[in-house]
Order: C-alpha cells, then structure tokens, then sequence
C-alpha cells in the first residue's frame, strides 16, 4: 500500500482543530443570511479570494469578521456538525477541538450559547458517526490575562464538558508568561494545560509554555527548532507537537511545502502529529494536510505509520482507549 492509500482508509486523530476555522464559506453565507447579518462580500468566490494571508494576523482579522455572524445555538451546533461530517468522511475517529469563548463573549454571545451548541453535536457525531472528541477552551492571547480569567469563571458550570484549555491568537508581543497565573489557576480547577507556541514567536516562548504555562503539549512549535537544546528537551520529555503543515504555508511562516520541516522534526524523534488548523481557510482538512506532505516531502508509510500513531498517542484520551485506537491502525 502506498502512504497516501493508507491515510486516506486509516482511523485517525486530530489534535489541532479551530472549529471558528472549520467555517465553510458556504455555511457563513447561509447563517449570515437567516440572522441577517451582512458581509462585505458579494458572493463565496468573492469571499474565498480574501483569503490570501501574509501574516498570522492577516488570517486572524479575517477569521473573527467571518465567525461575527455566529449568533444562535444552532450556528454553533452548523458549524461543528459540518467539521464532525468532514471527519466521517476522512475516517477521523477522535477530534480534540479548540473554541475561542471570547470570539463571542466580546459580541455579546453567550457563553451557554457557544457550548451548548458545540456539545449538541459532539453527542449527535459520537451517536451517528461514533466519532469520538473532546474540547479544548482557548485563550486570546491579543487580550488581557484579567479577561482570560473572566472566561475561565464562566466555563467553570461546563467544567465536565471541557478537557483542556488553550492559548491562541495574535503570538507576538504576547508571550506566554502574559498567562502565568491564568493558567495555574485553570489546572487548579482540573483542566490540561496546551499553547500555541513557536508558530511565529521564538523559542523563547515555548520555554515560557513549558516552564511558565506547564504545557504538556504545544500547537505547532516549528520554531523550536532553531535551538537544538530545546529540541532535546522535546524529545525527552515527549511533548507532542501538533503541527498544522498547510497551515504554516498558507501563512507564510514556511515558504513552500516541500521545505516544511515535518520530516526533519520526525526524524530528530519529535513527538509531531499532523493537523489542519482552520482547514476553511487554509486549503484542506486533515487528509488533504498529510497528503501534500507525503508528496512533497517523500514521506514513508513507515513515516506516515509514526504520526498517524502519535495522533493517538499524544491525545488525551485514556490510555485504555489510546491502545484501543492505535490497535486499530
Ligand atoms: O493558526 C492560528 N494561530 C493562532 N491563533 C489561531 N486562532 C485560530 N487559528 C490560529
Ligand atoms: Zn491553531
């Protein structure tokens, strides 16, 4: 079998998932259009040529314009229904989704309405398609650690629903340690510490998650790599990597895909895991981000094997269920 067959057929993780970023311009057109709110758009194809990113914050500004029309319960529940059908049809069988509370909060959305929306169709997707997710609360990092705080008090009554909490937005200029004690106080209350760190900030700041934040695992990280002590430090301590590879060319922080440093980072015994970020901004979902990196980079199916089986292993799910998956692959 061919790398590319076996990705396509095998039972897979997906680790790394904005479900605001799974926004399908087709859906934001029609939810816009029964909550009658307005885009500055004439039509999808019109939409769709806005996304052409120079920045994380070029996509950023885009990407909170689209999630402004998000109102109602049922949006939410249309929007992560239509991720959870996308995963049917690429045989994800376990999804850990971040959602950005504050995206909504600030517009005056409330919290009940964002998750009971999401929660309904995680319970609907594990009932129809048996797939299986948890929910990881994400900070804004562009915003203040009081504000952050906020949304940690509001999520406290769905405690039972969220796994983890995470830090995402605008990196630079907003490090880590900005979050010190906002994240001390959410593993208090039980929740498991992640960041994005080391997509467009430095080293610097994956230190500060691992030390500051007491992440155990890191959204992309590709920036690690130009400290091979840290790099060590990875590799030891088997911190996974989720690394989102249209992601990081979309956004220019690599410049084409054949020199993405996935292999290098597989190669050098990092814990990395294939995912797709925002997929409805960046060109394909899970699938389609493993593809482009087998054609371009020549990865193995022994390669392929690997991260498929570290998308589980560096989950968080039990480790009954973890040997029930990667049993499966
Ligand atoms: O790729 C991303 N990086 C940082 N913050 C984000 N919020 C949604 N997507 C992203
Ligand atoms: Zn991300």
């Amino acid at each position: 079998m061919t790398p590319s067959e076996y990705i396509k057929k095998v039972p897979k993780a997906e680790l790394h998932l904005h479900i605001e970023g799974s926004f399908e311009p087709e859906l934001m057109f029609e939810i816009a259009q029964r909550n009658k709110i307005e885009i500055p758009y004439e039509s999808i194809e019109e939409l769709k040529k806005a996304y052409q990113f120079g920045n994380l914050q070029d996509f950023l500004d885009i990407y909170y314009a689209g999630a402004n029309v998000l109102i109602h319960e049922q949006d939410f529940y249309d929007l992560t229904m239509d991720y959870f059908k996308q995963c049917a049809k690429e045989n994800v069988v376990h999804a850990e989704i971040m959602f950005d509370p504050q995206t909504h909060t600030k517009r005056g959305v409330e919290f009940s309405t964002v998750i009971n929306g999401i929660q309904r169709a995680r319970e609907e997707a594990e009932k129809q398609f048996g797939i299986s997710s948890l929910l990881i609360m994400s900070y804004l990092r562009h915003l203040s650690e009081d504000d952050a705080f906020e949304t940690l008090q509001q999520s406290l009554p769905y405690k039972h629903l969220i796994k983890a909490v995470g830090l995402d937005s605008s990196e630079k200029g907003n490090p880590p340690s900005k979050f010190q004690k906002v994240f001390e106080e959410s593993i208090k209350e039980g929740y498991i510490p992640v960041a994005h760190a080391g997509e467009e900030g430095p080293a610097e700041y994956i230190y500060e998650a691992l030390d500051l934040l007491k992440i155990v695992r890191i959204d992309h990280g590709n920036n690690g790599l130009s400290d091979p002590k840290l790099v060590e430090r990875l590799v030891e301590e088997k911190i996974g990597l989720t690394v989102c590879p249209l992601s990081n060319t979309a956004l220019r922080n690599v410049d084409q895909i054949n020199n993405h440093p996935l292999k290098k980072m597989l190669d050098l015994g990092l814990k990395v895991t294939v995912n797709s970020d925002d997929p409805a901004y960046f060109g394909g979902y899970i699938t389609e981000n493993y593809l482009s990196c087998i054609d371009a980079l020549d990865l193995s199916l022994k390669n392929v094997k690997q991260l498929v089986r570290n998308s589980f292993e560096y989950s968080f799910l039990s480790d009954k269920k973890k040997e029930e998956f990667i049993a499966k692959i």
